[in-house]
């Protein structure tokens, strides 16, 4: 086994982590056709160099996930040729593992209509500009069409893997805001790696997020089975994160130094891009290394993908909110104002205030309101039924508050918003004299929760998509469920520009009509 390398050291996620209880390391068999090749060990040689990575190479293949676009209308075209450009000539490795639903092949394709676009039912991002060219992403702020893959390759174990799992050395690293779930995808990423044969002090924990790679403070951790074991009950990230630091060059030094060849990014619209970023510089460096990316984004503000990860959670719990709003408007005769996260995108607020069905006005950024209208709307509220509960998006409203607009960027270059929440507690106070106004912030309380069933099974099979598709040889790719199917998707179709509600779309308009709400 190779020894760790020296900057790595053997840390342990022991404060966060608790005592887990050991258990059996469970190995599913790896059938090598070839002799394992030794991979040398930074430790022996610290100023490490790309032709370090040299024995691996003719076991690794760093390949991009192919976009696939219509020809000539014929899908078996499509296939044939996809199957040509894919065939496995030189691996010396099978799989045996049956993690999952049996293999896949590199063939598997699913496609990505409009109609996807319709389960989504966020269409006005999605239209069809060019029914003959196949699907476009039409972005409204540059009023642009973006081609779009009409496939993706189907998420899951291949036969015919990349990597000597004795000679993968993995990191994991969580990036941006919290998000329910960000635990169960580490821990089923490290379990994958586990069934795959990847020694256990290979799999290492980046901490606080990309600064992980550059803070001589923050060393990674070692993870296994054990440490990661019961992590999916607690909220947050075990590994910690942050935003900024995307200082590419410095960190695929990082990577090349400790020889990580499997990178695994869990993030948003900001990690995924930086993942992107990482895998190009890995390519221009000479870095064998294979960028994953998992999307992550508690606004589901990504595009193609079904549903974020965490996006259900959020949507159960900020319900609670809203009902609680609705007790306290109802008790008093008054109005409750309830902000809810959605920097750019009202998923949050539009979903959970159709669920719960407490919700008289909701307010979204993807939607400008009038301030008067909108007070005249809440008074003829409280004219038929005594009480109020205004949902809002912590991005709606921005233009009223202040022309100036939002105050600057965070680290990560988001803008960092006014508060509306506030601002209109303040307008409905001055508004509506002698009314109970109350206001409930409950953004941070939402995204710190552990995930509900439906996103902890998501981030199971999220997990261990990421790593079937690392072993398969794959980079720059990420894993997400499109139209109902776990898909390996290029990274550069999901970045391209956050996804946002249409206001044309079903679920909007459903919402309208549902609470009888007019435009403002
Ligand atoms: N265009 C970009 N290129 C490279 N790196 C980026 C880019 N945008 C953001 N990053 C980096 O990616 C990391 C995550 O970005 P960010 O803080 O925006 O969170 P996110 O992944 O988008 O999640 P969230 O939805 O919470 O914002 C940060 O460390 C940031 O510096
Ligand atoms: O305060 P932080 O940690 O920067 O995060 C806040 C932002 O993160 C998000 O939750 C996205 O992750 C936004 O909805 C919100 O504006
Ligand atoms: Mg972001």
């Amino acid at each position: 086994m190779r020894s760790l390398p020296p900057s790595l050291g053997h840390h342990r996620l022991s404060a966060d982590l608790g005592q887990a209880p050991l258990c059996a390391s469970r190995r599913l068999p790896v059938v090598m056709a070839a002799a394992k090749e030794e991979v040398p060990s930074p430790a022996a040689s610290p100023a490490a160099s790309p032709a370090q990575n040299g024995p691996a190479k003719q076991l690794q293949r760093i390949a991009s996930i192919p976009v696939v676009t219509r020809t000539d209308g014929s899908d078996y075209l499509e296939i044939r040729n996809l199957r040509d450009a894919l065939t496995p000539q030189d691996s010396p490795f099978v799989a045996t593992n049956n993690a999952g639903a049996g293999f896949v092949g590199d063939t598997d394709l699913v496609r990505i209509s409009i109609m996807n676009y319709d389960s989504q039912e966020s269409s006005g991002s999605h239209r069809d500009h060019g029914a003959q060219t196949g699907a476009v992403l039409y972005d409204p702020a540059k009023n642009q069409a973006i081609p779009l893959p009409n496939f993706a390759l189907r998420s899951g174990p291949r036969k015919t893997i990349y990597h000597n799992p004795k000679d993968v050395t993995a990191a994991i690293v969580t990036c941006g805001g919290l998000c329910p779930g960000l635990n169960d995808v580490v821990q089923n990423i490290v379990y994958t790696l586990d069934d795959y044969g990847v020694p256990e002090d290979q799999i290492f924990g980046i901490r606080y997020g990309l600064r992980g790679f550059l803070d001589r403070h923050a060393k990674p951790v070692q993870l296994s089975r054990q440490t990661v074991d019961g992590i999916q009950l607690k909220g947050g990230t075990v590994l910690g994160t942050s935003r900024g630091n995307a200082k590419i060059p410095a960190i695929v030094e990082r990577l090349r130094l400790w020889g990580i060849n499997q990178l695994y990014v869990i993030g948003g619209n900001g990690g995924n891009a930086a993942a992107h970023s990482i895998a190009k510089e890995c390519r221009e460096q000479g870095v064998l290394c294979n960028v994953v990316g998992v999307p992550k984004s508690i606004d589901n503000d990504i595009q193609l993908i079904d549903r974020c990860f965490g996006f259900d959670t959020a949507v159960e719990e900020a319900q609670r909110s809203l009902i609680s709003a609705r007790v306290e408007a109802r008790s008093s005769g008054g109005i409750s104002v309830v902000k809810l996260m959605g920097r750019q995108s009202g998923f949050i607020a539009m979903n959970a205030s159709m669920a719960s069905g407490v919700v008289d006005v909701c307010l979204i950024p993807e939607i400008r309101f009038d301030l008067e209208k909108l007070c005249d709307f809440v008074q003829a509220i409280m004219a038929r039924k005594d009480y109020c509960v205004v949902c809002v998006a912590e991005g709606a409203g921005q233009d009223i508050m202040d022309s100036s607009g939002p105050k600057g960027t965070d680290a990560s270059g988001n803008p960092i918003l006014q508060d509306i929440g506030v601002f209109l507690r303040d307008v409905f106070k001055k508004r509506f004299k002698g009314v109970d106004v109350k206001y409930i912030d409950p953004s941070y309380m939402i995204r710190s929760i552990p995930t509900i069933t439906t996103d902890r099974i998501y981030c199971k099979v999220l997990g261990q998509g990421a790593v079937h598709g690392a072993f398969a040889g794959y980079t720059d790719f990420t894993v997400g469920l499109v139209n109902t199917h776990y898909v390996f998707l290029p990274t550069t179709t999901i970045i391209q520009f956050p996804r946002t509600v249409d206001p044309r779309g079903r679920q909007w308009n459903r919402l309208k009509t549902a609470i009888n709400q007019p435009d403002m």
